[in-house]
């Protein structure tokens, strides 16, 4: 099966599936240290980054939002002296899609690969 990383975000609407508690089992392990939580209402995948500085932070904040426009999925950015936490979701359907799970995926290959 492909990695996550290497999956492309699919056009999502409100008709859109949410992911499976199955899928969630089996892609989970592809993101360690990805949180699943509720923020008013919505399941929510969440995950704090951390720096040595504020610059290499909001250079990760930028880098992660050249992916989401690239993909057309956009985050919930915050970025701090020293860490950036990051939160996925999907709009459309107020809830967790797979291309969540694709873009945290991407934004642990973001922060491999450039600022670790
Ligand atoms: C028209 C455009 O593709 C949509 O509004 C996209 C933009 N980015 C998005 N990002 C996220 N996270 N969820 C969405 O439902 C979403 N919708």
């Amino acid at each position: 099966m492909t990695e996550l990383k290497q999956q492309k975000c699919e056009a999502c609407s409100s008709k859109s599936q949410p992911i499976t508690q199955a899928e969630i089992e089996q892609l989970k392990p592809q993101i360690p240290g990805w949180e699943i939580l509720e923020r008013e209402g919505v399941l929510r995948l969440e995950k704090v980054y951390k720096f040595p500085n504020f610059k290499s932070a909001i250079a990760f904040t930028n880098a992660v939002g050249e992916e989401a426009e690239k993909e057309g999925h956009h985050p919930a950015l915050l970025t701090e002296w020293g860490k950036v936490t990051v939160s996925w979701w999907t709009h459309a359907i107020s809830g967790l899609h797979k291309n969540d799970f694709v873009m945290a995926a991407k934004t642990d290959a973001i922060m491999n690969s450039q600022f670790s």
